[in-house]
């Protein structure tokens, strides 16, 4: 094992912090921390009822992730109430369909160009190229998910179907190329159509709160351990916070998030206000696409 610094290792070759994309938001029933890692975990789902503790774990997030050199960007179709406040460390906010399907666009972009990157670096991913070249990491965040599949009426099916599909290849190829998805649902059944079942395959992150519904309890855990289940359905109203919180090790363990206020995760959101890359930059060198063309690809 090498004890000297070997002078033909890069600097610029060096990993990034192992603590980036990391957020510590609670504890496990075993007594250790709950840690949401990205970088470990891309993409994850977060389910629950009305008040039973949702918001309060993205807000976690929030304050965990405002600090870091990363770029957050929301969903928020219920007219960007949950998320607006959040707003100063945000790059990018849709709060309705039309914005939701140009949001997407650009992270599809995105990813087709660092998988041009990757590709002339020889990269496999871009943990893998030289910090100069590396572009910034994404967290998205999808406050209620379901809003993006929810059809009004018949005009809206293709605006949905392409939403559908931009966000599913965002899930299939982001892990890759720093693009990440934690989708937050009071209702992620399927009954909202075979995108979300895709979607959902393709988030090894489950995190299910008490629910109404044993259809999203289903969904959020049902193809892991079936007492993963019966633990959900067994968290009680009085406990928000409370959670059965499973990722890819095929483990479940019983969570409760910390409590973290609105209010302080608006303070995190102003106080690194100055690190929020804007949209317009980080999106400054794609080229004029056809969407369409990068989603079929
Ligand atoms: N870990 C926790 N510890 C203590 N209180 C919590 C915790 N998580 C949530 N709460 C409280 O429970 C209530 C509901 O939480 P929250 O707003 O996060 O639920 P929600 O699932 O997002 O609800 P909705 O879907 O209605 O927005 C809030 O008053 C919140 O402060």
């Amino acid at each position: 094992m090498a004890t000297m610094r070997d002078p033909l290792v890069k600097v610029d070759h060096l990993p990034a912090s192992p603590d980036l994309l990391k957020v510590t938001v609670g504890r496990l029933e075993t007594g250790k921390s709950w840690v949401v890692d990205f970088r470990t975990v891309p993409h994850w789902l977060n389910a629950g009822a009305t008040q039973s503790g949702k918001s309060n774990l993205a807000n976690a997030l929030i304050v965990g992730l405002a600090p870091q050199p990363v770029a957050l960007v929301g969903f928020d179709l219920k007219g960007g109430v949950e998320f607006t406040p959040y707003s100063p460390r945000l790059s990018a906010l849709a709060t309705d369909r039309t914005e939701s399907l140009k949001l997407l666009d650009d992270l599809v972009g995105l990813m087709i160009d660092r998988m041009g990157l990757c590709r002339q670096a020889a990269a496999r991913n871009i943990w893998q190229l030289p910090p100069a070249l590396r572009p910034v990491p994404i967290v998205v965040l999808v406050d209620e998910l379901a809003e993006l599949y929810l059809m009004a009426d018949k005009s809206e099916k293709d605006e949905i179907a392409r939403t559908s599909t931009a966000l599913l290849r965002v899930a299939q190829l982001g892990r890759a190329f720093g693009i990440y998805l934690f989708c937050c649902g009071q209702r992620i059944g399927s009954d909202l159509g075979p995108g979300v079942t895709a979607l959902r395959a393709q988030c090894s992150g489950r995190i299910c709160h008490r629910v109404n519904d044993p259809e999203t309890a289903t969904m959020t855990l049902g193809d892991l351990d079936p007492a993963a289940l019966a633990s959900a359905r067994a968290i009680a109203a009085e406990t928000p916070g409370v959670a059965i919180v499973a990722s890819q090790d095929g483990q479940w363990y019983r969570a409760r998030s910390f409590y973290v206020s609105e209010h302080t995760a608006e303070h995190a959101a102003k106080t690194y206000a100055h690190l929020a890359l804007p949209w317009d930059e980080i999106t400054a060198h794609l080229p004029d696409y056809d969407p369409s063309e990068l989603i079929d690809a």
